[in-house]
Parts: C-alpha cells; sequence; structure tokens
C-alpha cells in the first residue's frame, strides 16, 4: 500500500506545446477523444492516477485561453519557435512549485493510471534524478518514451544550460542524469497504453480501442 502522506508532492505538466504538423497543423490538444477535448481527457487521466499530482499545468503555445477555460494554469513555452518537447520541460520546470514535475503529452490519452506511482517508485529505489516510461512499440520491442518523465525540479538549472548551449533531445539531456527507465511491458499492463495519436486516423483508431 502507498503511503501517500510521505510521497513528495508532484505537479502534472500536459505537453500540449507542438505544432501538430502530422495532423494538419490543428492544435492537437483541443482535438475531441471520446467527445472531450485531448487535453481535457489527459488532465482526467492525471486526476484519476493512484498518486494523483497535486497540482496540473498545461503547456501550450496556442488557443491560451481555450486550455485556460479547462480550469488549470497554462503556460508558453519560454523558448520561441516549437524547440520540441524539452522545451515544454523547461516551461513546466521554471512553473513547477513541487520538488517533482510529472510530465504527459496531450495526445496519448489511454495511457497508464499507476504511472505516477510507478515512476516514483522507481525514482526513490534507484535514487535517480529522474524516471522516464519504456513500452513496447508496434514491433514489440520496449522502448522509453520520453515525453513520460518524472523529473526532480533541481534539474532546472542543468536543463537551462543544456537548451540555451542549443541542445534540444530529450535523450541527449536525460543521459547527463541518472535516469531510472521502468518498463510497462509487465503482466496486467495495456500494450495499448502508450499509443499516441499523431494523425487525425491514429486519433481515431485510438477511439476504438
Ligand atoms: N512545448 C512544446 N511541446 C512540444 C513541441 N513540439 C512537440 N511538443 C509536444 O511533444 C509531444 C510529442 O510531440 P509530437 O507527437 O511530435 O507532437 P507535435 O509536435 O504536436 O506533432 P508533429 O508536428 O506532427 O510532430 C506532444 O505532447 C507535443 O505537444 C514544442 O515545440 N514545444
Ligand atoms: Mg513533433
Amino acid at each position: 500500500m502507498h503511503e501517500l502522506n510521505t510521497s513528495p508532492a508532484i505537479t502534472g505538466l500536459i505537453l500540449a506545446g507542438g505544432r501538430g504538423s502530422r495532423m494538419g497543423g490543428v492544435d492537437k490538444g483541443l482535438q475531441n477523444f471520446r467527445g472531450l477535448p485531448l487535453a481535457l481527457q489527459t488532465l482526467m487521466r492525471l486526476q484519476l492516477q493512484s498518486l494523483p499530482p497535486q497540482e496540473v499545468l498545461i503547456n501550450a503555445n496556442r488557443n491560451l485561453s481555450a486550455y485556460e477555460s479547462l480550469g488549470v494554469q497554462v503556460w508558453p513555452d519560454s523558448l520561441s519557435d516549437y524547440a520540441g518537447p524539452l522545451a515544454g520541460f523547461l516551461t513546466g520546470l521554471e512553473r513547477c512549485e513541487t520538488p517533482l514535475l510529472l510530465t504527459v503529452p496531450c495526445d496519448t490519452p489511454l495511457f497508464p493510471l499507476d504511472l505516477a506511482e510507478r515512476l516514483l517508485q522507481a525514482l526513490t529505489a534507484q535514487d535517480a534524478d529522474l524516471a522516464m516510461a519504456a513500452a513496447p512499440e508496434a514491433d514489440g520491442t520496449v522502448r522509453p518514451q520520453p515525453v513520460f518523465c518524472l523529473l526532480k525540479v533541481d534539474l532546472l538549472e542543468s536543463l537551462v544550460a543544456f537548451t540555451q548551449a542549443g541542445g534540444r533531445k530529450i535523450d541527449a539531456w536525460t543521459a547527463q542524469h541518472r535516469c531510472a527507465i521502468v518498463p510497462f511491458d509487465q503482466p496486467g499492463d495495456s500494450p495499448q497504453a502508450f499509443s499516441n495519436a499523431n494523425t487525425l486516423q491514429e486519433l481515431q483508431q485510438l477511439e476504438s480501442l
């Protein structure tokens, strides 16, 4: 049984700052999935976690008032020109007021309900700086899912330096730190939990899972 009272507080960060180019340039977080915007589905799934975050932030670069209407704080990238998800990590770490930040993308609405709990377990057990999910992809190989991370906020300084030097790749940055990799391929784990919608067709396929 997890002792909620002794867990460090977590802020959830919904990454919705991308261009959505494979979806025709739409703002992905505002596309409906089973009748509700993806960003709202993601927010609800964070709130349903076995270890729910204390607070949730959204990182978006367009239609900020539409995201604000979901009732949480919304922050655009501090880096310009759609620098990628690491720009979202940077924004989240800058705004986070708890010791830990959990990142999730807005386009993977079936992510595991025990994501936060298992990432925290591994972070603690391995005395790591961050924990990253890994999951089986279409070919069955378990690969890191770098946008699903639990990060210590102390990493902010390192990420400022890395991005100021022009770094943009999540794995190049995480390689500089102690990173616990957490495989979600155990009995009982859904093989489709990390399926993400990059195109409208993929979004429709996800809706029928
Ligand atoms: N803050 C921020 N997040 C980004 C950026 N680019 C991608 N992301 C987020 O990173 C996650 C994974 O990105 P992709 O699946 O490539 O999404 P995307 O960039 O919107 O879509 P494509 O343009 O088709 O690649 C999504 O949650 C995006 O919102 C960016 O420039 N800034
Ligand atoms: Mg992209």
